[in-house]
């Protein structure tokens, strides 16, 4: 922080650009086993959970992500009773998977308990669901959770950071071939895959490394400002190959429901978020 301004800058992953938001106050700064974790009020955009210098999540607006990465997963299978979140330890995809009444149990593995205690403490309207009784939390690495669960869960989100540090090997095949194996039949992932402006050599490996193991697997993306290039993606992908997942499967919300309880996501916003700029979409959907 620097004349009371964070900015997030990396060299590697958004050369030459750098997003800054204004410190109000500095509230955590801890070097957890895993990384260096910082949390700030920010002057526009609430408390402000930073991870090895990368925005996790502003109070203002996680939403867009959170609602975006889960209801595109959770909307694209027919009646998910058990789902899965790796990483995600602000608790914010957790709550928008409690709002599935079709859900029963909602597990999360997450490597660092730190981002979990952290949360409990500046991010309430994220964390409260960890509260919920359907609420299981596993502490551990997600690569080493999904090699112990087979044909578990009908969802699973793998809520990330960027491909440098901790979150590396969940942007790599081996790691796609344990979601697959983890899914039951039917089963739907979403991964966090990164923005069109800066990572198109990484959301094409992954589009192509998701294409050999799941049948049907799309890239579809969301308006988020406080994220690199003010967008980020996500790959959603199922084991059915008879399924859609470029508009809802179901969709349980009355209107006065999605009013209510969403911020961003709607039906029609499920498939505007696959219709890609014309470069992207040349380089993704190419064959
Ligand atoms: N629930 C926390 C979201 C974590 N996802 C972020 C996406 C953008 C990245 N640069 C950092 C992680």
């Amino acid at each position: 922080i620097k004349d009371g301004w964070f900015a997030e800058v990396s060299d590697t992953m958004w050369p030459g650009q750098a997003m800054s938001l204004k410190v109000e106050k500095v509230l955590h700064v801890e070097k957890s086993k895993y990384q260096d974790v910082l949390v700030f009020k920010s002057t526009n955009y609430g408390n402000v959970l930073v991870l090895d210098n990368c925005i996790q999540v502003t109070e203002r607006d996680e939403f867009s992500y959170q609602e975006m990465i889960t209801h595109l997963a959770l909307n694209s299978h027919p009646n998910p009773k058990k789902a899965l979140v790796i990483g995600g330890g602000d608790g914010g995809v957790l709550r928008e998977i409690l709002k599935h009444s079709s859900i029963e149990e909602a597990w999360l593995c997450d490597i660092d308990e730190t981002v979990i205690e952290v949360s409990k403490k500046y991010l309430p309207e994220m964390s409260k669901s960890y509260q919920d009784p359907r609420t299981k939390v596993h502490i551990g690495d997600g690569f080493k959770f999904l090699e112990e669960y087979k044909n578990q869960f009908d969802v699973i989100i793998t809520d990330s950071s960027d491909p440098e540090g901790p979150a590396e090997s969940l942007f790599q095949k081996p790691y796609f071939e344990l979601l697959n194996g983890a899914l039951t039949e039917k089963g739907v992932i979403t991964t966090q895959a990164e923005n069109i402006w800066l990572h198109m050599d990484i959301i094409s490996k992954l589009k192509k490394d998701c294409k050999d193991i799941f049948p049907v697997a799309e890239y579809g993306y969301t308006m988020i400002p406080t994220y690199p290039s003010g967008s980020i993606g996500f790959m959603v992908c199922s084991k059915d190959k008879n399924a859609v997942v470029t508009k809802p499967a179901r969709f349980e919300w009355s209107d006065d429901f999605v009013k209510k309880n969403l911020k961003y996501y709607n039906k029609k916003i499920h498939e505007a978020a696959f219709v890609l700029p014309t470069w992207a979409d040349n380089v993704l959907n190419q064959d």
